[in-house]
């Protein structure tokens, strides 16, 4: 057995917030792409909610409340190393590969060099891949406000185009991957399903990126939502929220507890997901909304929700 063939396997998820991530790597699991895999998902806000869908198909452990590639890197590196003592204890069960899922706001460039870095996980953890989604329909917005989403495109081994299925025309983004990072490979999947991509017509320019400089990052803003609240005046509230602060909310997630189970509801900028069903049992952080973003009046907020619903 060669020196990497014993070592325990690591890829590295990444993609700026809403990219698609948690419905790709739901797809790859399922389909067994990582063999028997152990997640470790990363959100910044403290509510974690990917979770629910991933415990279905393994073991998952989840980070929640910081980013891996800053102030959670002690914890990851904890994590991987627990994983890694489990690993090698006498009986231990099989396990292939682990799938870190970073949150999306996350640079993958540093949690590689932190793990590159640890004298224990170089000997027993080998980076497979840095694997970073970019969103078919929000990426250009995305890539032109906030210097993150190029960062994580600059650090990806394999590029994933999402959402190929809502966006009408992938090219200036394919170009503009192709200019960021030239060496990697580009690819489309749709909820986690291969999507072929024909050749690049000739003579699509890149999109023309002006360096912004440090932006502050998006920040997670917890909203509590009321026992018993009624559907429709929030349906109504959460649209005029999101017009009304237009591109500074860039995420929306939350659980919440309904007669019919526990929704999942989720949006990407100003697109909203009908709710799905999430399996029972319920968390302690349910019937909570996370609103990620800049520029949030989280009081303002919070008395226009108690007005209206
Ligand atoms: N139309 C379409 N929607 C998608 C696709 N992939 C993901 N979505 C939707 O995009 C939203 C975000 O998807 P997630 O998988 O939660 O994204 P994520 O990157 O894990 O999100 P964060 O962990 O919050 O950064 C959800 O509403 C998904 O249903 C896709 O290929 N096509």
């Amino acid at each position: 057995m060669t020196e990497a063939e014993g070592r325990l396997r690591l890829t590295i998820l990444g993609g700026y917030l809403g990219a698609g991530k948690t419905t790709w790597l739901r797809h790859a699991l399922y389909e067994g792409r990582f063999g028997k895999a152990h997640v470790i998902v990363n959100e910044a806000a403290e509510i974690p909610v990917d979770d629910a869908f991933l415990r279905s198909s393994g073991e998952v452990t989840v980070l929640a409340g910081g980013c891996v590639c800053c102030t959670a890197r002690a914890d990851l590196i904890a994590a991987l190393r627990g994983l890694c003592d489990a690993r090698s204890r006498a009986g231990a069960v099989r396990l292939d590969t682990v799938v870190l899922e970073t949150s999306g706001l996350a640079d993958p460039a540093p949690i590689a060099e932190a793990i590159r870095a640890d004298p224990v996980l170089t000997r027993h953890i080998l980076l497979d891949e840095i694997i970073v989604l970019v969103d078919g329909l929000h990426g250009a917005a995305q890539l032109a406000s906030d210097p993150l989403g190029r960062h994580q495109i600059e650090a990806a081994d394999r590029l994933i185009l999402t959402k190929p299925d809502a966006a009408p025309d992938l090219n200036r983004l394919r170009a503009t991957l192709a200019r960021l990072n030239p060496g990697a490979e580009v690819t489309a999947a749709a909820h986690g399903v291969d999507w072929p991509l024909p050749p690049l017509p000739a003579g699509v320019l890149p999109m023309d990126l002006v360096e912004t400089g440090d932006v502050a990052p998006p920040v997670p803003v917890p909203v509590a939502l009321p026992e018993g609240m009624d559907w429709s005046p929030f349906s109504v509230w959460l649209s005029a929220l999101l017009h009304v602060h237009g591109d500074r909310i860039v995420r929306v997630k939350g659980v919440v507890r309904t007669p019919a189970g526990r929704l999942l509801l989720q949006g990407v900028r100003r697109t909203v997901q009908s709710p799905e069903i999430l399996p029972d049992p319920g968390a302690p952080t349910d019937d909570t909304l996370v609103l990620i973003g800049r520029d949030i009046d989280a009081d303002r907020v919070r008395r226009s929700l108690q007005k209206l619903v």
